[in-house]
């Protein structure tokens, strides 16, 4: 019972913080990113609390007239809010967007046209990229205009992706002589499949909002208007439920893509056998019979 006490307790701790934050700083250090982080002002970030209970954490991405280009500064201070998101036991679930025109163009080609190999690999450029990946609380992508490149790939290591009607994804590097460097060789052909995936890759064309649904990209297509307020009000159902739980399913989805099935079930059952050692799951299944609104304590 103990031990499954502490595998229910390591979902809610937010673990690795030091080491995120230490590569974090790090690449901030190695390419002179400057930012006053007492402000608690971004330079390419907006960030507010939505939702009714203000349970619900926004991140619009704010680079606007370089159409969101993902430049270093602006990785760094997603990572940091993540995971100021992370330890703000308020919130539930993040939504990430951008504009209507563009919800990323991709990675900051100006700023990488003059790198070299050492400079990206000795640098390890793309480290502070894998903190969105990592994030344990939901983050639902409300994807507007161009999600191209690095905009794709961010789009994929979100949990939920809305499209706005015009929205495109597309993996365009092989036009500037480079591959995709997070995820859309990867993440991509697992979720659209090897023959879509390799027709973006190897061609640079992107397809519409409607195609990405079609192909299981995106889970829901609306109106440009609404793609962020939709996105809302689904982060404000999943914050409703328990933070802990929520981290657990999260997980358990995500072991799918690593695992083979048999791995995958036994990973499974073994998370569902530790929701037992929670106080919610408890309190879930006795509101359920008492015929009432479950109060969860995210313990
Ligand atoms: C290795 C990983 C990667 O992600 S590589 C990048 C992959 N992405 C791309 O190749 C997309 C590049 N952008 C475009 O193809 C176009 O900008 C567009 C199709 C997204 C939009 O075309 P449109 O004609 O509507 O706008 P502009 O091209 O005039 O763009 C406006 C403004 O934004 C700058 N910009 C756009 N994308 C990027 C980018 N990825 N990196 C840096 N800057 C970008 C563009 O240069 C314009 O700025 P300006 O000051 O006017 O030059």
């Amino acid at each position: 019972m103990a031990a499954l006490r502490n595998l229910a307790a390591s979902f809610c701790k937010p673990t690795s913080l030091l080491s995120r934050t230490a590569s974090v700083l790090s690449v901030s250090a190695r390419y002179n990113i400057v930012r006053c982080m007492s402000t608690g002002k971004y330079e390419y970030l907006l960030v507010e609390k939505k939702g009714a209970k203000e349970n619900v954490g926004l991140i619009t991405l704010n680079r606007p007239k370089a159409l969101n280009a993902l430049c270093d500064g602006l990785m760094v201070e997603l990572a940091d809010v993540l995971d100021d998101f992370d330890k703000d036991e308020g919130i539930g679930c993040l939504v990430l967007t951008g504009s209507t025109r563009a919800f990323a163009a991709g990675a900051d080609i100006k700023e990488m046209q003059d790198r070299t190999f050492q400079d990206v690999a000795g640098k390890n450029f793309l480290s502070a990229w894998s903190r969105l990946a990592a994030n344990k609380k939901p983050v639902i992508a409300a994807v507007n205009g161009h999600a191209l490149g690095g905009g794709c790939e961010i789009a994929m290591m979100c949990d939920i992706i809305y499209a706005g009607e015009k929205a495109k994804f597309g993996q365009p590097e092989i036009l500037l002589g480079t591959i995709p460097g997070a995820g859309g060789t990867q993440r991509l052909p697992r979720v659209v499949g090897k023959s879509l995936a390799m027709e973006l890759v190897l061609t640079g064309t992107s397809i519409s909002a409607a195609d990405a649904l079609n192909a299981g990209l995106v889970s829901k297509v609306y109106p440009v208007d609404t793609v962020v307020d939709e996105a809302i009000k689904t982060a404000e159902k999943i914050s409703s439920n328990s933070k802990m739980i929520v981290a657990m399913c999260k997980e358990a989805v995500n072991r799918s893509y690593e695992n083979t099935l048999q791995e995958g079930l036994l990973f499974e059952k073994k998370i569902f056998y530790g929701t037992f050692a929670t106080n919610d799951r408890k309190e879930g299944m006795t509101a359920f019979t008492e015929k009432r609104k479950a109060n969860f304590t995210d313990s």
